[in-house]
């Protein structure tokens, strides 16, 4: 009789409760063991952009601790809000629940598809289906879904945040928006985008970062409005790779800036402004600098998938930048760690 495959099992890596802590307040990104280590790291800058008083640290402190404890509790957390969801939550767009088909996708992005499957094809030859945003910083950009189907999406998304269902962050510098697989859109959407769709593009734009050998993926969305998050400060990807679609609705201003590869001097020296169109998705290695500018008027909502090869990551953790220290995850996706023996990929260099 045959036995059904155990399904994989992914990882996060320990560096997740200790680093890379964000304080908006302060923009800065801080790794955090205790009191003492942090004073140590950080007390001069943190003096600098204005934690002077002994409240302020005290206060930073105690919230650092809270972040950590989220951290700890997430994956759990993430568990029990999305079998919550599953038994309880009515979609406004059952529709959007379906398997993705081509229907759903941009005429562009599926002929850069096909032409990225076919024979015989490379990466000049897909050139002619993209945008070159950049060739410098190997950006691109591509319609990648109908109108009718952001604005499907669209009405799905604002149906749940306006429901009272439970909801998680998309992450520390986002406090808006929706994880796309707590509302169980990982099977039906995400998953076929990645493995029918963007695979064949990815690892003919990006060989030497996984995009050949993408598996698994971490997707939200995104939303800046008046009075909510209005901007997203300078960051990297906890990703090899990330398409960003904006999705709508009517806005001003929220335009994406690029420096260079985060582990590059002067990384953010004479940064690249590229705006978003509704509808198009931009394409970039994770580890490329960027941020978002403030949103001028309207709302802003856009999905960011963060695409993973373990063959790549599990070498090095792109966030602590060494060797992964691999802690299981119950379920789902993780940080996108294996615990098995990669394949050879020559990963990303500096460029
Ligand atoms: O559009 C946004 O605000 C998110 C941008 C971002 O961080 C990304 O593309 O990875
Ligand atoms: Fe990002």
């Amino acid at each position: 009789m045959a036995t059904a495959a155990a399904p994989r099992r992914f990882c996060r890596c320990a560096c997740f409760c200790s680093e890379n802590l964000y304080v908006a307040r302060y923009g800065l990104h801080l790794r955090f063991r205790d009191e003492q280590q942090l004073r140590q790291d950080y007390g001069p800058i943190l003096r600098s952009r204005g934690c002077v008083r002994t409240e302020d640290f005290q206060q930073l402190l105690a919230e650092l601790e809270q972040e950590v404890e989220r951290r700890r509790r997430l994956g759990q957390e993430s568990a029990a809000r999305k079998a919550f969801i599953a038994s309880s939550y009515r979609p406004a767009r059952p529709d959007i629940y379906t398997t993705l088909q081509g229907a759903a996708l941009a005429p562009e992005f599926l002929a850069a598809v096909k032409y990225s499957a076919s024979p015989g094809a490379d990466l000049a030859g897909l050139l002619q289906w993209l945008e070159t945003v950049s060739e410098e910083k190997r950006i691109y950009r591509v319609p990648v879904f109908t109108a009718a189907f952001c604005q499907a999406l669209l009405e799905e998304l604002e149906h749940f945040e306006q429901s009272d269902m439970p909801k998680g962050r998309p992450n520390t510098m986002n406090n808006y928006g929706v994880l796309l697989h707590e509302l169980g859109l990982d099977e039906p959407l995400v998953t076929p985008l990645r493995e029918r769709f963007l695979q064949p593009l990815m690892g003919l734009l990006y060989p030497d970062c996984g995009g050949a050998w993408l598996d698994s993926h971490r997707a939200f969305v995104v939303k800046y409005a008046p009075g909510q998050d209005r901007e997203l400060g300078c960051h990297y990807d906890n990703a090899e790779l990330t398409l960003n679609v904006a999705l709508g609705k009517a806005f001003t201003g929220g335009a994406l800036y690029f420096g260079g590869l985060f582990q590059a001097p002067g990384a953010l020296m004479q940064p690249l402004e590229v705006e978003h169109v509704v509808g198009q998705g931009v394409l970039h290695r994770g580890g490329q600098l960027h941020g978002a500018r403030a949103l001028g008027t309207g709302e802003r909502w856009n999905l960011v998938v963060w695409l993973r090869a373990s063959a790549v990551r599990n070498r090095l953790c792109p966030m602590c930048c060494r060797k992964p220290d691999l802690v299981d995850e119950a379920e789902g996706f993780g940080d996108g760690f294996t615990r098995e023996e990669p394949p050879t990929v020559d990963v990303c260099t500096l460029t």
